[in-house]
């Protein structure tokens, strides 16, 4: 049995990571990792606070939390590296640093959005943005009232491969907020824009605007499992990976 450990248990991700792994064949839930103050029972699986007791008792770990605390088990990982899928977003610039450099000592995987569709939009997106050239492109995500980061990662991921599509900088053109006299849309900005209600699962609306057509295309998760599910398949495959640092599409075989 492949021993996997849940970096965010008590979580909407983390819960059913374990709901979904209570009857796998081949991997089970052997420790889970919960904040201080947090008390949760998994049966057969050990319950800490203590990240180093999750490495020790883990093959692979998934980690869907918040960026500190992906930031601090990958400091941990640093010194006892172990395969590793992370699904947290929002992360700045220094903690994909330290992605990179764990991934230099065993198997990352990292992904904005562990979806088949979102992989399938991503090159979508990269088509569209290059050959409909002159169309001016708006992303929009929209997310359940309790999501912290914004714009998501997904869209961002989104307008990356948008931007790169016309050898643009993401970050010199993207635009994720209008308000005011603030002047006549730029040729090349790229509208990253973020909408939050509800208990929307996760909706990204990536859209061409031209003059006489328009082309949207609209990707939905109407269940969070679909994650999980995504994050589980991608624990399998990583842990027989070399040390790097892997996307959702490699393993996807995409
Ligand atoms: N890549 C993907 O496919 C997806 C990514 N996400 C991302 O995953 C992350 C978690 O999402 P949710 O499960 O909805 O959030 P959540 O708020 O329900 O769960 C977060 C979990 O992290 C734990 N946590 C918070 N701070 C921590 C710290 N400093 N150290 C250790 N643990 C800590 C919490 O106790 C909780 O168990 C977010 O960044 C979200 O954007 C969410 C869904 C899909
Ligand atoms: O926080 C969420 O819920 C989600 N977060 C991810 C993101 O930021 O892109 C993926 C998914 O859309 C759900």
């Amino acid at each position: 049995m492949l021993n996997i450990g849940i970096y965010g248990g008590s979580g909407r991700v983390g819960s059913l990571l374990i709901k979904n792994l209570q009857n796998d064949e081949v991997a089970k839930v052997s420790c889970v990792h919960v904040i201080e103050g947090i008390e949760i029972e998994v049966p057969g699986a050990v319950v800490t606070n203590d990240i180093d007791t999750l490495i020790q008792n883990s093959d692979v770990i998934i980690d869907f939390t918040l960026p500190e605390g992906t930031q601090a088990l990958l400091e941990k990982l640093l010194i006892t590296p172990k395969p590793l899928v992370s699904g947290t977003t929002g992360l700045n610039d220094h903690q994909i640093n330290l992605l990179r450099e764990v991934a230099q000592k065993a198997p990352v995987l990292y992904a904005t959005n562990m979806s088949l569709g979102i992989a399938i939009l991503k090159r979508l997106v990269a088509l569209a943005s290059e050959k409909l050239r002159d169309f001016d492109i708006e992303i929009v995500e929209m997310h359940h009232r309790y999501k912290k980061d914004a714009p998501s990662g997904t869209a961002l991921t989104l307008a990356e491969f948008a931007a790169k599509a016309r050898g643009l900088d993401l970050d010199e053109v993207r635009v994720s907020g209008r308000d005011g006299n603030i002047g006549e849309r730029k040729k090349d900005e790229i509208g990253v824009f973020a909408l939050r209600g509800g208990d929307i699962v996760g909706r990204h609306t990536v859209g061409f605007y031209n003059d006489g057509e328009y082309l949207e295309l609209n990707h939905t998760a109407t269940s969070r499992d679909t994650f999980a599910k995504g994050a589980i398949k991608a624990a399998k495959w990583v842990v027989s990976q070399e040390p790097g640092l892997y996307t959702i599409d490699d393993c996807l075989g995409l």
